[in-house]
């Protein structure tokens, strides 16, 4: 059976990936959300509560994965978000895998926060790259409640910048205006609707 084709959405903190995730499901293209995936591998019962209580038993409250406990832990310990990722990737990866594998839809669209900081840019056809100009940005996430400008500096140091997302993307979409970002999206799913062969 063929597989459907992979759209990869991604954009810094703020830019709008959400919303614009939620623009391709409203255009009947299904989606997946790597963060969603990890609330779930978090959640009691789920996957990594007990891979993670093994490395670290503090961060296990209640029978979840707690956040917080974890953070404190990557900012004590250079090697904590390694040992992490080595437990969260492969379960993430075989989320997404079985979601790819239990869709008939002709396209999909990979919600991945970290997709270039992942290196996973050759797991997807297509790269999307949600953005908006930097003064845009760091109002939305500054609106936030508890969000420091040191904090925000320190995520952005953290993610590849947003120049080199949008020079690295097939397609950039802007995200300034609802309906210009809507239009935008409707005109890539039909264009792929027509490109790709049917199913
Ligand atoms: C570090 C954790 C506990 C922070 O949780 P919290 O709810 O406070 O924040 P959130 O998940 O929204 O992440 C905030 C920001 O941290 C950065 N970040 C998170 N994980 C990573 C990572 N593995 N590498 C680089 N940056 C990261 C991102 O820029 C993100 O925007 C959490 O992100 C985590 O467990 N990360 C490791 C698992 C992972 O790699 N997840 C990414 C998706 S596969
Ligand atoms: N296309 C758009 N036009 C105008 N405003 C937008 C657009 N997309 C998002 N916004 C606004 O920007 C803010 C952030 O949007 P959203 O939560 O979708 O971002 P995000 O990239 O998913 O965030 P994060 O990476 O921090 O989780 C929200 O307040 C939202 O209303």
């Amino acid at each position: 059976m063929r597989r459907p084709f992979l759209i990869g959405l991604t954009g810094s903190i703020g830019m709008g990936k959400s919303t614009a995730a939620r623009m391709f499901q409203e255009a009947g293209v299904p989606v997946w959300d790597a963060d969603a995936a990890v609330r779930d591998l978090y959640s009691p019962g789920g996957a990594g509560v007990a891979a993670i209580e093994q490395i670290r038993p503090e961060a296990v409250v209640d029978g979840a994965v707690d956040r917080a406990a974890l953070k404190a832990w990557i900012a004590e310990d250079a090697t904590a978000l390694r040992q992490v990722e080595r437990i969260v990737h492969p379960l993430v990866a075989q989320d997404r895998a079985a979601f790819v594998a239990g869709t008939e839809e002709r396209m999909v669209c990979l919600d991945i926060p970290l997709l270039f900081e992942g290196g996973m840019e050759d797991q997807v056809d297509i790269v999307v790259v949600i953005s908006a100009p930097p003064e845009v940005q760091k109002e939305r996430v500054l609106s936030r409640p508890g969000m420091t400008e040191a904090q925000f500096d320190a995520l952005l140091a953290l993610q590849v910048p947003d120049a080199e997302k949008r020079a690295r993307a097939d397609v950039v979409i802007p995200s300034v205006d609802r309906e210009e970002t809507r239009r935008h999206i409707n005109e890539l799913v039909q264009k792929l609707t027509r490109e790709l062969p049917d199913a």
